[in-house]
């Protein structure tokens, strides 16, 4: 029988809340399909600041790298607002430990739920665009320096960080559409330039059967919303598609519909793209769809159980259909009641089968 080590880091705010759904997915997917799928908690962000002085303390790396897939919830929040350590470093140093420089934020807007949308439903009805966002490169990883008057953060790109990145976008939208849209600030930033150029001499090498264009991303933010149907798969780095895969999110009409895969040439890591909401926390209100639907993508991605991913997306989907919601989609739901529908509807499409 399959055994997998899964590392769950909780974190904070709405991090343990959306993390526990997840882990009860996998256990329903385990109970199923016969799997066992074993679960270590470990500390990362504020509260391994409060419990250990450090928010990615040496034995949760040691686990990451360990484990066959880390599933995180969230870290951050205003208690740890105005200290020199801060929750964030912790996600950036697992992302760093781990290698993962390439994120995978889908998105997309199914023709039956566009009236859940704030933006008009002809715009972004059947919509489906794949954020491939740089992970560990640029300003989130700069130097950076301060005196009382002065801050600098250093934004640095080499051709091999953007060549792999960019090579993970041409490979996905094989298996789409087709078509890559890479977006810089070529008209300004020199880092920019250096991407422009290595994506256009990637794409003439090896990719010239994929259709290709460049975006600014001031005016990729308005087309996002204006015109969201004609992307496929967009690639950038990493503070604008930071930026831009929230703005994404709107679309489907919730952030917390959104979930992410983290790659790179070892292990993944899988986490929704919220934050950790400390306006909801505690509160059961947080929607758990965007932490199963990373979950979903480790069963595809990290562990090769394709069926079983396919299984978890379709009950996500029938629970979605079924106006089982939390609040932030217009539903009445709590969070835990959102998950054990989708868990219920796990055990009936198996038993249905
Ligand atoms: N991956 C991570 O751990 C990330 C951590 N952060 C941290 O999170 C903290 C809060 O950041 P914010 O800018 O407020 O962004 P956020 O994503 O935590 O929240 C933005 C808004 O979306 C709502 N929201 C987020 N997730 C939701 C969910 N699952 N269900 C329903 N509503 C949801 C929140 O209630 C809030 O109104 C900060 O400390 C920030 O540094 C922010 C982004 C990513
Ligand atoms: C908290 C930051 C380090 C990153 C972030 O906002 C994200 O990964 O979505
Ligand atoms: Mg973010």
């Amino acid at each position: 029988m399959p055994n997998f080590n899964i590392v769950v880091l909780p974190g904070d705010g709405i991090g343990p809340e959306v993390a526990a759904a997840g882990v009860s997915a996998l256990k329903a997917i385990g109970e199923v399909y016969g799997h066992t799928f074993n679960f270590e908690e470990k500390l990362i962000g504020g509260i391994a600041i409060d419990e250990r002085n450090d928010p990615y303390p040496a034995d949760t790396d040691a686990a990451c790298l360990a484990a066959d897939a880390v599933l995180l919830g969230a870290v951050g929040g205003p208690k740890w607002d105005l200290q020199p350590k801060r929750p964030e470093q912790g996600l950036l140093a697992v992302r760093k430990s781990m290698g993962l420089f390439a994120n995978l934020r889908p998105m997309d807007v199914p023709a039956s739920q566009a009236f859940r949308s704030p933006l008009k439903e002809e715009i972004v009805s059947g919509a489906d665009m794949l954020i491939v966002r740089e992970l560990t490169g640029g300003l989130y990883f700069g130097k950076q320096t301060r005196t009382d008057d002065r801050a600098v953060d250093e934004c640095v790109y080499t051709v091999e960080e953007i060549e792999r990145v960019a090579r993970v976008a041409f490979e996905a939208a094989r298996k789409r559409r087709n078509k890559v849209t890479s977006v810089d600030k070529a008209n300004v930033i020199e880092t920019s330039r250096l991407w422009r150029e290595t994506v256009i001499k990637l794409h003439k090498a090896e990719y010239s059967d994929v259709e290709l264009e460049h975006a600014l991303v001031d005016s990729m933010a308005m087309h996002l919303v204006t015109r969201p149907k004609s992307f496929d798969v967009i690639v950038t780095e990493n503070m604008f598609g930071d930026i831009l895969s929230d703005l994404a999110s709107v679309l489907p009409g919730s952030i917390g519909l959104l979930g992410s895969a983290s790659l790179g040439s070892g292990k993944g890591l899988y986490e929704p793209i919220h934050g950790s909401a400390p306006d909801i926390a505690g509160k059961d209100l947080a929607n758990p769809i965007g932490t199963l639907k990373s979950v979903a993508m480790m069963l595809r991605f990290s562990l090769n159980l394709s069926a079983e991913a396919d299984a978890l997306d379709a009950a996500i989907e029938a629970v979605i259909k079924a106006g089982q919601l939390t609040r932030d989609l217009g539903g009445t739901l709590a969070g835990s009641e959102v998950t054990k529908a989708i868990v219920a509807q796990i055990h009936a499409a198996k038993v249905a089968a």
